[in-house]
């Protein structure tokens, strides 16, 4: 079944179309990822499924049912990590995240058990007491998860949950989005970090100028580029390497250079390592080292777009 099923999804600013008759389908039980560089359209999707703000045209169906006309069932069932931490700094974390259960119209001796659960799974339960202003920015995240998840939603949405914390915080949310899911929950992770998304999700929908441009598993993704490959060849001094004589090497379709290393895009069904290899020996350059690199989310990206998903 379908969670969730987003039909011709559209939002404008004015004359500016930031999310562009976006059509996705989210099957339950998934964690799936929205990938997208800066202004892609990512955070404006989520806030059309969450509701907070109104889409222009375009219909939105949560497990079967528009939610369009629908915010409370809406409401109940998601779940919101927003991008921004909204957490209020002089209330305790335990207050924080029963205000927010509160919301979703939990009470009473529901409501503290339920609060004190989130607490423990984002592992803040000894600091229950305590007041986020003299939380880390990684705690601060956590709790922000709390406050999402004590309602117990089926569907939640974490907007960039990792974006300016530590490694040790972003392993544990990491780690989090992995329970959950296992708990039951389907997530949608939005990043634009192509190594999370590599590393947690199980569907990918690439994003870019509001629109869905490709989706698929990863292993799909890659396949629609892996009729190339990269030689890097990292040499110990560049002087005298003339770049035009590797261009027309049989197979290789580019070359770039930055510092010592030469990336040579090429052509997967041709070997030509060894002419390529030749061309440095004939030139005098002495290779340091020399690799294939796998293609990547990253080069799907790039290939699709010609942009690079960090600018
Ligand atoms: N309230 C608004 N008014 C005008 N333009 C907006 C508004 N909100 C977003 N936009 C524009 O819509 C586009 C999509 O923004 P959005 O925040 O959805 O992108 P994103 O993919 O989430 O990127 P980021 O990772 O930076 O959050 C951007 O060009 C942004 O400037």
């Amino acid at each position: 079944m379908n969670i969730l099923e987003l039909t011709k999804l559209t939002k404008k600013f004015g004359d500016f179309i930031a999310v562009d008759q976006l059509t996705l389908s989210i099957a339950e039980g998934e964690i799936f990822g929205l990938l997208g560089a800066n202004g892609a359209g990512k955070s404006t999707t989520i806030n059309m499924v969450s509701g907070l703000i109104r889409a222009t045209s375009g219909e939105i169906q949560l497990m079967g049912k528009s939610i369009t006309n629908n915010r409370h069932f809406a409401k109940m069932n998601i779940g919101v990590v927003p991008q921004d931490i909204a957490i209020y700094e002089d209330l305790t974390a335990y207050e924080n995240v029963k205000f927010f259960a509160g919301l979703y119209g939990l009470r009473g001796t529901k409501l503290d058990e339920q609060v004190k659960k989130a607490l423990e799974f984002v592992g803040l339960s000894d600091r229950h007491k305590s007041f986020p202003k003299n939380f880390s920015g990684g705690m601060k995240r956590r709790l922000n998860i709390a406050c999402a998840i004590a309602h117990q939603p089926k569907l939640i949405i974490m907007d960039e949950p990792t974006v300016g914390i530590d490694p040790q915080s972003r392993n544990y949310i990491l780690n989090s989005v992995r329970k959950l899911n296992e708990m039951g929950c389907t997530i949608i992770y939005t990043s634009h970090y192509m190594e999370e998304v590599e590393e947690v999700c199980s569907q990918i929908a690439i994003v870019d100028h509001g629109k869905v441009i490709a989706e698929g598993t990863k292993e799909q993704l890659k396949s629609i580029i892996t009729d190339t490959k990269d030689v890097w060849v990292e040499v110990k001094n560049i002087d005298g390497l003339k770049l035009e004589p590797i261009q027309t090497i049989n197979g290789v379709l580019g070359v770039e250079v930055s510092d010592n290393q030469i990336k040579i895009n090429s052509d997967m069904g041709v070997n030509n390592l060894n002419a390529i290899i030749q061309h440095f020996i004939t030139n005098q350059i002495e290779i340091h080292s020399i690799q294939e690199k796998e293609p990547n989310l990253e080069s799907v990206f790039l290939t699709l777009t010609g942009r690079s998903l960090r600018d």
